[in-house]
């Protein structure tokens, strides 16, 4: 049997520590399939062009039998030319005393020249994930200047989240991931996300009594989670990347490939639990395979979780005004 087309994969902020991890994932199969070919396209700017040929080097010597070719270079149109799947890691880090506001400014004009670059020589069924912070906003942003592309290929990264919640959960109640379902993350990859477990269940048993209630999340389980990348930052003077890199295998292979379960991502809003267009929100979504999600719908949230939905909500409005104002 003949082996499927090539699938062409690029990946920004090539040479940084996530891409590193991230890249023997893909180059293995483990994201798209056993089976399936790999054209690389890896885009960094100027500076690390000499690192990224380091990197490049090791992916040869990984002798990948899936990997077919490795474009590197620092020109966006170039990485992006027929890109079947967009892995959008580079962007500005926060500095010490950077404001959010200073971080939408340094990234405004890196997703505004992806956007237009990706809107020109992408695949016109491009699938995008923004990893780069804010991830949420600057999905926006990208869309925003990527008209062509439908803004729901267009996604921002919350299945770390949401998977720091799955392994908490399963912690607390003694019981593998695989036993935890209905786990999901509303809103900002930020420390305003609301990581929600009161419909979850372990084993087939409501996990909320055992987490202490809502008293027990709110003191406890959702501040750990918000801030879980802080504290990692905090431990190893950097911000995570393995884990990051397992999540962005899991958020594409969920959505390209399908999933059982119900995952967390953040897409653009429809109106859907009250929040209005024009952000990218996280929310639980059911990945029905062949790149096609649906946002899970009739959910009851309840007041407690309700007035977390509001408060994510209320920051990725203002983040969209700041960046709104930035555009003129
Ligand atoms: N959404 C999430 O769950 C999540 C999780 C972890 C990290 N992050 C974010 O991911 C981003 C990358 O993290 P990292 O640890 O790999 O950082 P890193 O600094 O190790 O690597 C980033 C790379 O991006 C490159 N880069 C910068 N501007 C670029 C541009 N315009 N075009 C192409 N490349 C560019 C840099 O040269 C660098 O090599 C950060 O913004 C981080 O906050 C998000
Ligand atoms: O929290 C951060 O700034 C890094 C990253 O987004 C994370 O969640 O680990």
């Amino acid at each position: 049997m003949s082996s499927p087309a090539p699938l062409n994969v690029c990946i920004t902020g090539a040479a940084g520590q996530i891409s590193y991890s991230l890249l023997p994932l893909l180059s293995s199969g483990h994201v798209f399939g056993p089976d399936q070919p790999l054209n690389l396209h890896l885009l960094e700017i100027p500076p690390a062009l000499p690192a990224l040929s380091g990197v490049v080097m090791e992916i040869i010597d990984g002798a990948y039998p899936l990997v077919k070719s490795v474009i590197q270079t620092s020109d966006p149109k170039v990485a992006f030319r027929g890109a079947h799947i967009a892995i959008l890691v580079g962007a500005f880090p926060r500095r010490a005393g950077m404001e959010r506001k200073d971080l939408l400014a340094k990234n405004l004009p890196i997703f505004k020249a992806q956007g237009h670059a990706l809107n020109e020589v992408a695949n016109r069924d491009v699938k995008v994930v923004v990893v780069g912070n804010p991830a949420n906003t600057n999905a926006m942003v990208l869309s925003h200047f990527a008209p062509q592309i439908p803004p729901t290929n267009i996604t921002a990264l919350t299945r770390l989240d949401h998977n720091r919640a799955l392994a908490q959960v399963a912690k607390r109640m003694d019981v593998s991931v695989l036993d935890v379902h209905d786990v999901c993350i509303w809103g900002n990859h930020s420390s305003t996300q609301y990581p929600d477990v009161t419909r979850a269940t372990a084993d087939g048993k409501q996990v909320l009594p055992k987490m202490g209630g809502f008293g027990g999340l709110a003191e406890g389980f959702i501040p750990l989670i918000q801030k879980r990348g802080a504290t990692i930052i905090q431990a190893r003077g950097m911000s995570s990347a393995m884990s990051a890199a397992n999540a962005i295998s899991d958020h594409l292979r969920s959505w390209i490939l399908g999933d059982s379960q119900v995952v967390s991502m953040a897409v653009p809003a429809d109106g859907s639990y009250g929040i209005n267009k024009g952000v990218y929100f996280s929310y639980p979504v059911r990945c029905v395979g062949g790149g096609s999600y649906e946002i899970v719908q009739g959910i009851e949230l309840d007041e407690f979780s309700r007035k977390y939905v509001e408060a994510t909500a209320a920051e990725l409005y203002a983040e969209r005004a700041e960046a709104l104002a930035l555009f003129e």
